[in-house]
């Protein structure tokens, strides 16, 4: 798959612009605040219907105007295919493929595989657990349906488990059938997700230690392990245990809700050990590491963006980098770039074609 044009209407600081692009290397380089960024955001875009940066679609709409309009011509299995998302202010945002508009925009997600890989992915290491679980849930949901329904009925029981917790504290009451209901279903759902989680990070680990001995030259050793309280306990047995504290506290403290991952250099937490190159270099691993195994999902090969790649890390990073993305196993990429000389310089070493758009 790849995206052969992208026009570009009202999109954050972009008034109206065309792109014709290389089957495999795009960069954009320009000085800081130019909108390079901002390209990438529309291509995130046309894949997840969202920004990877301002949640507040509406906020998308460049200043002082009333609507935005993203279109991409992309070739997939040798077919073109046409998407457009469209958002006038104070109506739905629509999303169109082949000039078909779409009822449920989960449809889409997968559809068009894509992975960023940004200088805000930094939140996943210094951020709390809850931006850890949305990682491992969105690289699993993009293919496996019933996950994201198990996941999604979870925390609806969860909400209302919570809900009864506080009921029973404000009057002072107390029903065992009543929680049991709810215990019963967090159980069920609670122990199908570990398993997903569980065989997920079996799979996911190994590739993420071979991405991370790749770009870092084999210097460091770095961990990243699965950390659930469903390790040691079954969701009944937690549930049990913590009863008295979830009375106490009013909310479930035990369960799948609070599975994590440790990210560690030399078995210490890589957020307060790892110098910032470490630590984009892991989550470039991360990344990576999710590329390949949406690639081997979806049986598509994902487009790749990388915004703001180079700050941070060392020439022989960067070179590993741009080696490991430049070959067949990866297909269209995207890159940013503050200098225009690094970029071309780096990429006239490789022989792959690339085009490099100055903003
Ligand atoms: N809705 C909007 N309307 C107009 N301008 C916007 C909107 N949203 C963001 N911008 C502007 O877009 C610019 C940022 O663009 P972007 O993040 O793409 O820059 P960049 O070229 O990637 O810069 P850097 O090199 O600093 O990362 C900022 O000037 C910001 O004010």
């Amino acid at each position: 798959m790849y995206l052969q044009q992208l026009s570009l209407v009202n999109f954050k600081n972009i008034a109206s612009q065309s792109f014709d692009f290389q089957e495999k290397i795009n960069c954009f380089v320009g000085n800081n605040g130019v909108g390079k960024t901002n390209v990438l955001d529309a291509i995130y875009y046309l894949s997840f219907t969202k920004s990877y940066f301002n949640s507040v679609a509406v906020q998308n709409i460049k200043h002082n105007e009333s609507f935005f309009m993203i279109e991409g011509n992309y070739l997939l299995n040798d077919r073109n295919e046409t998407i457009v998302c469209s958002l006038k202010k104070g109506q739905k945002k629509i999303l169109k493929r082949n000039a078909k508009a779409y009822d449920r925009f989960s449809d889409h997600i997968g559809q068009f595989p894509l992975v960023i890989i940004s200088p805000a992915d930094r939140d996943l290491v210094t951020e709390g657990s809850d931006l850890r679980r949305k990682f491992i849930d969105g690289v699993i949901s993009q293919q496996n349906k019933t996950y994201l329904k198990d996941l999604m009925a979870y925390n609806k029981v969860l909400t209302q488990r919570n809900a009864l917790l506080k009921y029973f504290a404000a009057n002072r009451t107390f029903d065992a059938l009543n929680l049991g209901v709810y215990d019963d279903q967090l159980s069920d759902y609670g122990a199908r997700i570990y398993e997903v989680r569980s065989q997920f990070l079996e799979e996911f680990i190994p590739i993420f230690n071979e991405k991370y001995k790749i770009i870092s030259g084999d210097k460091e050793n770095v961990n990243l392990n699965y950390k659930s309280q469903l390790h040691d306990f079954s969701m009944p047995d937690l549930l049990k245990k913590a009863l008295d504290k979830d009375k106490i506290l009013q909310y479930s403290t035990s369960g799948i809700h609070k599975d994590d991952l440790n990210f560690e250099i030399g078995d210490y937490p890589i957020k307060k050990f790892g110098s910032q190159g470490q630590q984009k270099s892991f989550l470039i691993a991360l990344k990576l590491a999710q590329f390949e195994f949406i690639k081997q999902q979806a049986n598509i090969t994902p487009i790749l963006l990388l915004d703001d790649i180079f700050d941070k890390l060392d020439e022989n990073r960067v070179a590993q980098i741009i080696d490991l993305v430049n070959n067949d196993e990866f297909g269209q990429i995207f890159i940013t770039d503050t200098h225009a000389e690094r970029t071309e310089n780096i990429l006239k070493e490789g022989d792959k074609q690339y085009q490099i758009f100055k903003l």
